[in-house]
This record gives structure tokens, C-alpha cells and sequence, in this order.
């Protein structure tokens, strides 16, 4: 078999890759992405194919195929699921520390995003702060700090009030310059050259307590991330449309910005990163001047976007029930550090 991947419908081939790990299967869901094909008319012959390949396989509707190495894990797989297949040879276990990773736990869909993540197919890129130092004034807010996330994970960072939680956003932003320590924002550091022209990689939902009266309406405070690159204005509308109507604002969007209550502000403000593309997302309590449908449209917003961009996230709330239901992994910053 020359190539890692070949696909056939009835006696076509309709696709092939060379690619190796999962990546193959990857291309074929793009290749199906806008066609008419229904996945069930395929046949799929992949080189090696263990659990994960499965559980891929399982996702994007494929019925039939044949492996030429296929590990154990992946028959429990296929036949919970219906697919056909065979095999060339078997064996108990392939060399791919992925298949390890993908639990019993997890559902075809679990699995599915993690793959994603792994395969780096996702829109969150990793976060590392190394050893992170910061004051203000003479007061030290953040010492020796470190974190990792890595793309589309996410993370609630909780603690007492001026624990430094707001201070830890605004550096991950290169607001504050740290005294010690790095932030690296997938392959940037931030603070740098490559840095400050590539600023909007990172969206930040904020507290809303800006006092302005500067003319400006909500669909254009949506707009600002946008304004440095080179769209059209048809295009500009499109993505702003689209975000407003995700954060359920649309109807506010030639409101002026500062006669919106908090909590429609704080739609704007996500709809503002959600127009970026921000491939990191802050969050600073963003549920606080929302009332109960607000969050729970957030919650629900939040889900979707894990489950389907899956940008990196980080969220600072106080909001003890809704974090409950969010149910992010959690951090305390506590004594400057996270723990
Ligand atoms: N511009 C500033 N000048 C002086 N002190 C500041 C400034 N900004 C923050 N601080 C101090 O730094 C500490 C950390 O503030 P920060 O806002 O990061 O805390 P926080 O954990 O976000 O608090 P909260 O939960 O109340 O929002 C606080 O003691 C605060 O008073």
C-alpha cells in the first residue's frame, strides 16, 4: 500500500495522504468539509490504525475500512460502533503514546476534541508563563508564577480579593511588564516585537467600568480588533454580525456603547474578541454585571466554544455556583503564586 491513507467510493479513489499519525484522517474531514459525500459510501484503508484512529474514524461517519496494522484497542471501538473491518495483522498494542491517552471514559466526541488538540487542530494556542515576578509600586503581586496550558485547554483561576488575579491578565497581556519571568503565547514572547504586531492572539473580556463618553456605537466597539487588518467592509460586517448574534447583542449594534448597561457591554466585549479570532481568551469576571439568562447564555457560549474553536481559555471569577456549573479545572492564586 503506498500511500498511509486511501479512500474509495464504489470503484473511485476519492482521496489519499502520505501523512503519518492521525493527520491523515484529519485531511479526509477537511476533503468531506462542503461535498455531498455521505461518509457511509466510503471505504477507508488506513496503514495503522490504533484506538484513536478509531474513535476518528467512528467521528466522521466511516462505516468500512481495512487496516494493515491494526492495534487490539481499536476493535472494541469499531464494534460498538458498527464498522466494518478488517486487517492485515494484529497486534496487542501500536507505538503511539496517543492510544494510551484515550480513556473509557471519554465518548467519540471527548476523544474527537482531544485528538484535535493534540493534532494542534484547534484554534487555542499554548500558554507558558515561566517563573513569572511582579510588582507594583514596591508591593509584589505575582512571585516566581509558573503556568502551562496547553492549545484549547482551559483554566478558572479563583482567590481572595487583591490576591493579583486582574494583574496576572493584564501581564498575559503585556499590559504590565513583569520584573521577573516569560510569557510565551504559543511561539511569541510576549512583551517582544513579534509580540506587539501580533496582539490581538489575545482577547480580553474585562471588567466593564470604563467611564467614556468618546461617540462610538456597540457594533463598532465589536469592530476594534479588526482594524488592523486588511478586511473588507463587507467582510468586517460579516464577522461582527456573526459575533454579536453568538453573544446575543445583534439588536444593540448601532447603539451608542456607553448608554448599554454592564452586562450588554460585556456581550459586546466577547463579541469583540469572538471578531478577532482571539486564539487565547481572559476572562475577569465576566458574569458580573450579568443577570441569570446572561449567565447562563455565557455558560452556554463557553461550552460551545471548548467544543468547537477551542481557543486557550482562562476565566477569574468569584461566581461560585456558576463555576460549578462550568466546571473548568481550577487554580488558586494565593501568596503570589498558583496552587
Ligand atoms: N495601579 C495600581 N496601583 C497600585 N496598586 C495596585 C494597582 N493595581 C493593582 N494594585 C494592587 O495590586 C493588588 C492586586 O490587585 P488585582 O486587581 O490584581 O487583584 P485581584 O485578585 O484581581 O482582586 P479582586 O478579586 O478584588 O478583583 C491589590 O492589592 C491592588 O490594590
Amino acid at each position: 500500500m503506498e500511500h498511509s491513507l486511501i479512500v474509495r467510493r464504489g470503484e473511485e479513489i476519492v482521496f489519499t495522504s502520505n501523512e503519518h499519525w492521525l493527520h491523515p484522517l484529519f485531511e479526509l474531514e477537511d476533503y468531506l468539509k462542503g461535498k455531498n459525500i455521505p461518509p457511509s459510501e466510503l471505504f477507508v484503508r488506513d496503514k495503522i490504525a490504533g484506538k484513536a484512529a478509531a474513535c476518528l474514524m467512528v467521528r466522521l461517519g466511516v462505516t468500512r475500512c481495512r487496516v494493515e496494522l491494526l492495534s487490539e484497542r481499536a476493535i472494541p471501538v469499531f464494534r460498538a460502533h458498527g464498522v466494518e473491518f478488517s486487517y492485515g495483522e494484529l497486534v496487542e498494542h501500536i507505538q503511539c503514546r496517543t492510544e494510551d491517552l484515550i480513556t473509557d471514559a471519554m465518548s467519540i466526541d471527548d476523544a474527537y476534541l482531544f485528538l484535535r488538540k493534540r493534532a494542534g487542530r484547534v484554534q487555542g494556542l499554548p500558554v507558558k508563563i515561566e517563573n513569572l515576578t511582579v510588582d507594583i509600586g514596591r508591593k509584589s503581586i505575582l512571585e516566581d508564577l509558573s503556568l502551562e496550558l496547553g492549545r484549547g485547554e482551559q483554566l478558572v483561576i479563583h482567590g481572595a480579593n487583591g490576591t493579583g488575579k486582574t494583574t496576572l491578565l493584564r501581564t498575559l497581556l503585556g499590559f504590565i511588564q513583569p520584573v521577573q519571568g516569560t510569557i510565551r503565547i504559543g511561539d511569541i514572547n510576549v512583551g517582544s516585537n513579534e509580540w506587539r504586531q501580533n496582539r490581538s492572539l489575545v482577547g480580553y473580556v474585562h471588567q466593564e467600568n470604563v467611564k467614556n463618553t468618546f461617540p462610538i456605537s456597540a457594533e463598532e466597539v465589536a469592530a476594534i480588533g479588526l482594524s488592523e487588518r486588511k478586511l473588507s467592509s463587507k467582510e468586517i460586517a460579516y464577522r461582527v454580525e456573526v459575533a454579536m448574534r453568538r453573544t446575543g447583542c445583534f439588536h444593540l449594534a448601532r447603539q451608542s456603547y456607553h448608554s448599554l448597561s454592564g452586562g450588554e457591554k460585556q456581550r459586546i466585549s466577547l463579541a469583540r474578541c469572538l471578531c478577532q479570532n482571539a486564539r487565547v481568551l481572559l476572562f475577569d469576571e465576566p458574569t458580573s454585571f450579568l443577570d441569570s439568562s446572561g449567565k447562563e447564555d455565557l455558560l452556554e457560549l463557553l461550552n460551545e466554544l471548548s467544543s468547537t474553536e477551542a481557543p486557550t481559555m482562562i476565566l477569574v471569577s468569584h461566581e461560585t455556583a456558576w463555576l460549578d456549573q462550568l466546571n473548568w479545572p481550577r487554580k488558586e492564586l494565593k501568596g503570589g503564586r498558583l496552587c
